[in-house]
């Protein structure tokens, strides 16, 4: 520690001396002072928790960060917490509601990967019935920790559980379109693989958006606007647009049921995670991919590229222009896509209903109107 002082210093001097004025404490602000943020991690435990959480110990950004499981946190968190970076670990456990509520207090990013992935032969859709009661959970307890924290999933079906949250999120009365996200950059990292392979390139040169969902056709990766210009043929575009589309089902075949993309997926939402506590430091054009509440189609729910800012979304760059197969493609998801993000609505409202929820929301509304609780009893009563 005291050598890195020492060195500090020298290097310091020396700048100065060199004619280059360096602010005192320089090399310490660097060391230390932009860890600003605290991350929790919703599903730390898991096959992408467990590795996600290992990148994100090394974000300089990130000065807490927080594992939150049902179980194997507290193994994860003593492993990760020996690595010789800044960021604090610490970890929650268990079933109870309590234990992810106290995870989550004053989280500035909520990332979760909490859930039960495919086994060959399964679509996203199948898992619904078993992960939205992560989507609710999850919701329910940022309402109370950190309603103002961004909040990005990467549990499937990213279709339905997003809209899910959202319905939860409205309920708890702190529902901002602009701080949740769910997570579609795996399909941007394999998009810029694939084609870095087919052109010879570096994958860190290529760059292409990718709107509609996360699942099969909803996956629409826009070739005109790839960067560079994509110098393939319409077989070559068709060739790998469905293996981007696909791309999941190539990771869970080979692992031949042990589970989907962990490794692929932990290193997509870390950039995803970076990338949302870069706009939260305020840098400029900081844009990625994702899964939000849109009007740029007629769905609810939307992936387009979008800036991201100190409060979330800044702008939602919108739909890219399309060429006609692009837009032939647009539309033939458009009724798949709509039909989840339907399904997902009524499922929450459905659940909602049959809670005590609802009569959580009817008293806070009441309460902002300035009614008292038996005025609201009664309204429902009638
Ligand atoms: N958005 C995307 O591009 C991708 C999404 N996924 C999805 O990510 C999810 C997780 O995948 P894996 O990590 O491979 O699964 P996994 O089974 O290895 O890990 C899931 C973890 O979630 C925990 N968990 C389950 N319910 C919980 C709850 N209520 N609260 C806290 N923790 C809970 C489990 O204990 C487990 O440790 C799956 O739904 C999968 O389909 C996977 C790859 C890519
Ligand atoms: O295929 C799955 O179920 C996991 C996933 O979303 C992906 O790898 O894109």
């Amino acid at each position: 520690m005291l050598s890195c002082v020492y060195a500090g210093l020298r290097l310091g001097v020396k700048a100065q001396l060199a004619g280059v004025p360096i602010p005192r404490n320089n090399w310490y602000r660097n060391g230390r002072d932009e860890r600003n943020y605290k991350v929790t991690v919703v599903g730390a435990g898991g096959g992408i928790g467990q590795p996600l959480s290992l990148l994100l110990k090394q974000n300089p950004l990130i000065h807490q960060l927080t594992l939150h499981d049902l179980s194997k946190t507290k193994g994860v968190a003593a492993d990760l917490s020996h690595i010789c970076t800044p960021t604090q670990v610490d970890f929650f456990e268990g079933v109870q509601q309590q234990a992810l509520i106290d995870a989550l207090q004053d989280s500035h990013v909520v990332v979760v990967s909490a859930g039960q992935p495919r086994k060959p032969g399964m679509t996203r859709g199948e898992l619904l019935s078993t992960n939205a009661a992560v989507a609710m959970a999850v919701s329910c307890a940022a309402g109370i920790s950190c309603p103002q924290a961004l909040l990005a999933f990467i549990t499937n079906p990213i279709n339905m559980l997003v809209p899910i949250a959202a319905e939860f999120l409205k309920v708890k009365g702190v529902y901002d379109p602009k701080r949740l996200f769910g997570i579609t950059t795996l399909d941007v990292v394999r998009a810029k693989t694939f084609i870095a392979d087919f052109m010879n390139l570096n994958p860190a040169m290529v760059d292409i958006p990718i709107i509609g969902g996360h699942s099969g056709d909803t996956i629409l990766p826009v070739f005109s606007h790839c960067s560079p210009q994509f110098t393939g043929n319409e077989e070559d575009v068709e060739r790998l647009t469905n293996r981007i589309q696909q791309a999941g089902n190539e990771v869970i075949e080979a692992k031949a049921g042990q589970g989907s993309a962990t490794h692929s997926m932990a290193f997509a939402s870390a950039r995803f995670v970076n990338a949302l506590l870069r706009g939260l430091n305020n840098e400029a054009n900081v844009i990625e991919c994702a899964y939000v509440d849109s009007d740029v189609t007629e769905l609810p729910f939307f992936a387009t590229p979008v800036l991201l800012g100190p409060n979330g979304i800044k702008e939602n760059l919108g739909l890219p222009e399309l060429n006609s197969a692009e837009q032939d493609a647009l539309e033939r998801m458009l009724p798949e896509l709509g039909e989840s993000i339907k399904l997902a609505i009524e499922f929450a409202q459905t659940v909602i209903k049959d809670s005590n929820l609802k009569q959580e929301q009817e008293q806070r509304k009441a309460d902002a109107i300035g009614c008292s609780s038996d005025s609201t009893q009664l309204a429902q009563n009638n």
